[in-house]
């Protein structure tokens, strides 16, 4: 596998060829070919083992123990949330923030940060002491403030309630709009897909099956018609069965 986070040979951000990855001889990716742009928001989609965070984890080269083959270019600034917020809980929040931060203005700029995710004032709270909402929001603190190229999201608001979860839609929005990262986020959530990516992927038999620009402008709400007319689709290409008297698979 050949990995050059240096030059990257075209204008894209995130490059990938013919990625195959699989556990204990069973293929789990199956030949991705995947291009994100610097600044594009991408979300995946795709039942439930079918290797969402399989790839996530192989863009964050973070799956050096799995087998695998293909072409893979990656930018090296940059950052990953997952579902749980994975602080350290003996560090208190702002530590949580700039912890390996290089620079003497390292803890003013994760002051700031948690100034833009609504945490002005909690810089010395313990994790324990916030919300999972709150928490969440520390981890992105923790990955903007380092200004990735890149931010790679597995389930960051899957374990969040809904109210809780469509403000940090509101949330990244902003800071995305503002920062300009480009993200790859991992959900099970359509509403969200559609809500927050400029193109959503829908990850089938190991590949890419769907791959769906959302041209909707910014800022997006639910429930306007071409927002679920894209509902609708993506829905379809997952296989949910979307007749009253079906249970969706
Ligand atoms: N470390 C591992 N060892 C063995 N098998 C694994 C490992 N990690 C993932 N798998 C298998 O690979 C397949 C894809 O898993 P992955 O977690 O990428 O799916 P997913 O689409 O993210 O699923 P979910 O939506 O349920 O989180 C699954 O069948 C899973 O059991």
């Amino acid at each position: 596998m050949a990995t050059d986070v240096g030059g990257l040979k075209n204008s894209g951000l995130v490059h990938a060829r013919d990625l195959h990855r699989g556990f204990d001889g069973r293929a789990v990716l199956q030949g991705i070919d995947l291009d994100i742009a610097r600044g594009e928001f991408v979300a995946l989609l795709g039942r439930s083992g079918s290797g969402k965070s399989t790839l996530l984890r192989a863009l964050a080269e973070l799956d050096y123990d799995v087998p695998g083959s293909g072409e893979l270019e990656v930018p090296a600034n940059r950052a990953v949330v997952f579902q749980d917020s994975r602080l350290l809980p003996w560090a208190r929040v702002l530590d949580n923030v700039v912890l390996g931060l290089a620079g003497r203005d390292a803890k003013e700029r994760g002051r700031q940060a948690l100034a833009e995710v609504g945490l002005a004032g909690r810089e010395r709270a313990w994790p324990k002491e916030l919300s999972g909402g709150e928490q969440q929001r520390v981890a992105l603190a923790r990955s903007l403030v380092r200004e990735p190229d890149l931010l790679l999201a597995d389930e960051p608001f899957g374990a969040l309630d809904a109210l809780t979860r469509i403000k940090m839609h509101v949330l990244l929005q902003e800071l995305c709009a503002k920062h300009r990262p480009a993200v790859l986020l991992v959900t099970h959530d359509v509403d969200e897909a559609v809500l927050l990516a400029d193109r959503v992927l829908v990850l089938q038999e190991g590949r890419i099956a769907v791959d769906q620009r959302i041209d909707l402008a910014r800022p997006r709400r639910h429930r306007e018609p071409a927002f679920n007319e894209y509902r609708e689709l993506l829905l379809e290409s997952l296989g949910v069965d979307r007749e009253p008297t079906g249970v969706p698979a």
